[in-house]
């Protein structure tokens, strides 16, 4: 099987090349990696060799492959992938940007929670594979197993999302902003004497002042937050708060009777992990025992952590997560407003199963077939 790789050196296609090396995927197909910016180039050291960078807005270069991975963007596919298919293509698109998500001949891609919807639309000929929105997709690594059990009436999630979602230079300039911070009032920080009301309005005047590295984000990130993610809808959702629902349903092929999932969607300082607090309606009561063991049991890669605050600070937190596949949940228990409302809090690297572990994963199904 012949696979071009686009997009294989940015900041997902880093991290998939890095797990297609270490689940030796590379020995099951003949990779051809492409570039918009260095043909003719050297590809990515993957252990074998592979033939100098193709130009990846040839179509005529492209053609040649059974099928194409893209992490390069959505600019990228609007610009090629059409004129791909127009072409007479018939090969596989494996996508991480969101432009063809919702197109009718597209499948949403995470096969631990949907792999017969997977299965089937490979029988009916889809032939457009995407991976999800990052927090939809560690929401559904985490619980999956309610909606697999039918058990979810809806679910409010309420996120704290890292830096790395908006890209490279986001992360960068968090830490230029955490930088410029300590920078300001390192004397005062120095100085046990020092009073911290002093520190914290040089802080906050440091912060608000024209000097401050904004550039990317629009806004100071460190030491605050952003209350508002991609794009503002006409509904007052937020595009983020958007893909939730309509992500959510597509990814469990029940789009024709889809289930409400809803919420706010906020940036936070932290760098690759996606965080989010769940409220799930479940449409009975179940102990909570056994909630934990549906949980549980979905996947290899869920875990659930004691509702203790020692094992919540140990296990539940992006540091502790971040660079793993493992998907934790945990603050799990029944709420005020009846023994149906669950809490739950999750926290999962949204570079891996948020970006790039199921389009890896996705290849290998192709493989499998
Ligand atoms: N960031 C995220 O968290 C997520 C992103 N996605 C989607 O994945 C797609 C790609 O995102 P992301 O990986 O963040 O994009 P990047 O900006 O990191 O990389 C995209 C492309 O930019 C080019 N590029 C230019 N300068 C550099 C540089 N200094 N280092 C590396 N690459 C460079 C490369 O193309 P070339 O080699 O051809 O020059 C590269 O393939 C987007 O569509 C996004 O929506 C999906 C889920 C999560
Ligand atoms: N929008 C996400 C990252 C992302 O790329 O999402 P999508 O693949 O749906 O465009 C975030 O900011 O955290």
């Amino acid at each position: 099987m012949r696979v071009g790789f686009v997009g294989w050196r940015g900041m997902v296609g880093s991290v998939l090349m890095e797990r297609m090396v270490a689940e030796q995927d590379f020995a099951h197909i003949e990779p051809i990696f492409f570039t918009t910016s260095n043909v003719g180039g050297k590809g990515p050291n993957i252990g074998k060799d592979a033939p100098p960078l193709k130009d990846a807005n040839s179509i005529d270069e492209l053609k040649a492959m059974d099928v194409v991975l893209s992490c390069q963007g959505g600019d990228y596919t609007q610009r090629v992938y059409y004129a791909l298919r127009e072409s007479g293509w018939q090969g596989y698109w494996i996508d991480a940007a969101s432009s063809l998500r919702m197109a009718d001949d597209a499948l949403i891609v995470l096969d631990p929670v949907n792999l017969d919807v997977i299965k089937e639309g490979l029988q009916r000929g889809v032939k457009n594979f995407i991976g999800g929105n990052c927090t939809v997709s560690l929401m559904l690594m985490a619980i999956g197993g309610l909606y697999r059990e039918g058990l979810v009436e809806w679910v409010s999630s309420m996120t704290y999302q890292a830096a790395s979602g908006a890209g490279a230079q986001n992360m960068r300039e968090l830490i230029a902003q955490m930088g410029k911070i300590h920078g300001e009032v390192k004397p005062l920080l120095d100085d046990p004497a020092s009073a911290i009301l002093d520190i914290d309005r040089q802080v906050a005047s440091a912060m608000r002042a024209d000097t401050f590295p904004v550039d990317q984000f629009g806004a100071p990130l460190a030491g605050s937050l952003l209350p508002y993610i991609d794009k503002q809808l006409d509904n007052c959702q937020s595009r983020e708060e958007w893909k939730g629902q309509a992500e959510t349903n597509k990814i469990l092929g029940r789009a024709e009777s889809p289930l409400a999932v809803d919420g706010l969607c906020v940036r936070i300082g932290a760098m690759r992990c996606h965080s989010q607090a769940l409220t799930i309606k479940l449409n009975r009561d179940l102990p909570l025992a056994d909630i934990e063991g549906i949980l549980a049991s979905a996947n290899d890669w869920v875990s659930v952590v004691p509702n203790t605050r020692a094992a919540s600070l140990a296990e539940l937190t992006p540091t502790a997560v971040t660079g793993s596949l493992s998907v934790p949940v945990g603050r799990l228990r029944k709420m005020n407003m009846g023994p149906e409302y669950l809490s739950a809090f999750t926290v999962g690297d949204q570079l891996l199963w948020g970006a790039a572990e199921p389009l890896r994963r996705m290849l290998r199904v192709l493989l499998e077939n």
